[in-house]
This record gives structure tokens, sequence and C-alpha cells, in this order.
């Protein structure tokens, strides 16, 4: 009964009401419930100084903990920032019990597959790039992300970055994966196991940039596996530059995050400081030219998708950049 009672308290607080942790005693104001998980329920709330954060409230203090700990471990990464600012871990009382929390910094985004929807293949290939380099410094600390989907993913801020949330799965390497959804993960489609090592999150980048262009994602079927992934990946225009990086990530050819984010670098053909034109980015401009040709449109707009293509192509540069 009593149990019934904390979670519906966990399930649903409601806008305005107000949490004053039991130890630190920092007051936050629900705004908006933002959902729910295996673990727990996030609130968007307002702190003491009306900046919005984001409240994870849960029954299992030790899923919280877990949590926590990761959170705390990944913000002592130096001039790392990987998964969203840790800001308070307290209890709120109520009259059925304590029931535990912690708060984050709120990432305010849009999903990644909404984001790159009808953009080229060099903003698929962008994001991936930043994701490797977040995944390459996790995996040094000795973690592997786990349950990697794009529900997991934010695209934020201005220039664009891709960041995590819900560290909930993240793994000790060596471990077994705690936590997984089935199209991401390798164990699902035979295809690797559920150790946690490096190859199993880039399995998932792979799965997540095919889930881009495959929003409604796909159901296994009997055969061969990977000849499944390479048709789909064959049959997208936006996938089929990335074949044969992706297919080698699916395969579990890359032992390290760093090896898939080079040769995506290499392939979009923009290294930090590159001039050349990406092959992409060329892929990309020559199929809209035949098909601008095609439908002899008048100059102008030739020249405006030119000088677009053009403005593009050094707004990625200046990401590249930023990124380094
Ligand atoms: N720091 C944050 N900033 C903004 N939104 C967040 C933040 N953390 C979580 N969310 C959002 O809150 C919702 C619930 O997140 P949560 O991590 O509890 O569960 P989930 O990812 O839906 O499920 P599960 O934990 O089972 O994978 C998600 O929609 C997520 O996008």
């Amino acid at each position: 009964m009593k149990s019934n009672s904390l979670k519906n308290h966990v399930d649903r607080l409601s806008a305005g009401y107000l949490i004053i942790g039991k130890w630190h005693k920092h007051r936050y104001t629900i705004v908006r419930k933002l959902g729910s998980g295996a673990t727990g329920t996030v609130y968007l709330a307002e702190d003491g100084l009306s900046q919005l954060v984001a409240i994870k409230v849960a029954l299992d203090n030790m899923a919280i903990t877990s949590e926590v700990n990761v959170l705390k471990h990944l913000s002592k990464v130096e001039g790392k920032i990987l998964g969203p600012e840790l800001i308070d871990v307290d209890d709120l009382v109520t009259s059925d019990g304590n029931i535990p929390f912690y708060v984050m910094e709120y990432l305010k985004g849009t999903s990644i597959i909404d984001y790159v929807n009808g953009k080229g293949a060099e903003w698929l290939g962008l994001f991936a790039v930043q994701l490797l380099g977040d995944l390459e410094n996790l995996h040094r600390e000795g973690w592997v992300f786990g349950d990697l989907k794009p529900d997991n993913l934010l695209i934020v801020g201005s220039p664009k970055r891709i960041r995590w949330i819900d560290v909930g799965g993240t793994t000790l390497l060596g471990r077994s994966i705690k936590e997984f959804t089935e199209f991401f993960d390798r164990g699902y489609w035979n295809l690797g196991s559920r150790k946690a090592e490096p190859s199993y999150d880039l399995f998932a980048v792979a799965m997540i940039m095919i889930n881009c262009e495959y929003p409604e994602r796909f159901e296994k079927r009997a055969g061969n596996l990977e000849d499944l992934f390479q048709k789909k990946i064959m049959e997208s225009q936006r996938l089929q530059p990335f074949c044969s990086i992706l297919m080698k990530a699916i395969r579990g050819n890359y032992t390290r995050a760093g090896e898939m984010k080079s040769e995506l670098i290499q392939l979009l053909g923009d290294s930090p400081k590159g001039k050349k034109k990406s092959s992409v980015v060329k892929q990309t401009n020559k199929s809209r030219k035949v098909k601008k040709r095609s439908q002899k449109k008048p100059s102008f707009l030739i020249e405006f998708f030119l000088i677009l293509s053009l403005l593009i192509l050094c707004y990625i540069l200046y990401l590249f950049g930023q990124m380094m």
C-alpha cells in the first residue's frame, strides 16, 4: 500500500509541486514531466534561481546511486563534457517515506532522427563523428555506454552538438551489458556478444545511423543478417557513402571508437584543418546539380544552392574545429 502511494509520488508530481531536498534544502519547483523510463521519472523543474534543471526521481535507491556514480565519474573527465552535468543529489520527504532523486543539467534539444530528417549525408556523418569522439573518451575511462539509441541522444545548442542523456545503461568494460534495446543490440541480431567492450557501442552507432534513415526500424528475419544490413544501406542514398564503415562496425571489425571516427573523417574528406572538399559533400552536390540540370531551373537558383552548399561546408569545417 505504502509502496503504491510512493510510486504515485514518483510518477505524478504535478506542475508547481515544490521539492525541498531533505539534506541540502535546495528548492525545486516542478514544471512538467519529461518522461518515464525503466528506472524512474524525469521532470523539468526550476531551481531557486529560476534556472531550468532536469530531476530524476526513482524508488530504486540502487539505480539512482549507480547513475549518480556514473555522472560523478564522467564529470571528472577533464576538459570533456560527457553526459549531463550532475547538480544535486538528495531525498524527497513524503508522508509515506523518502524518495531519492538527483538533479542534472537540462538539455534542451531535438531528437537526432528529427534533426537530420531531410538533411544531407554530411550531417549524419558529422554527428556520428561527434558521438564517436565522446565514446572514445568514455571507453578510455573504462566504461561502455550500453543502451545507445536515438532516445538517449539529443542535438543541442549552437553550434549543434550531439549530447547523451540517460547513463543508466553505462557498464564497466568486461562486464555484461546492463540495459539494451533490441534494434541497437548486436546480441539480438546474432552479430556478437553482450560483453561490454567498445565494439558493442560501435555496432549501436551504426544502427543509429541506419535508424535515422529507417525511422520505423525493421524486423529481424531468417537468412544472412549481414546481407540484410548491406541491402538496407545500399538502398538508401544517404547511407550508401558510409557502407563500408557501417558494415565494419556491424561486423565488429573496429576495436576502438577512434578508428571508426578517423575513417569517417577521412570519408567526409575534412580533417580538422582539411581543405579538400568532402566526398560525401561532393556526392551530395553532384546529385543536386544533376537534378537541377535536368529540371532546367533558372541560373540564380543554381547559384543559390551552390552558395548554400558552400556555407554548409564552411559550417561543418567550423564544427570540426570546435571539436578538436
Ligand atoms: N538531462 C535531461 N535533459 C532533458 N531531457 C532529459 C534529461 N534526462 C532525461 N530526459 C528525458 O526524460 C525522459 C525520461 O528519461 P529516462 O532516462 O528516465 O528514461 P528513458 O530513456 O525514456 O527510459 P529508460 O531509462 O528505460 O531507457 C526522456 O524522454 C528523456 O529524453
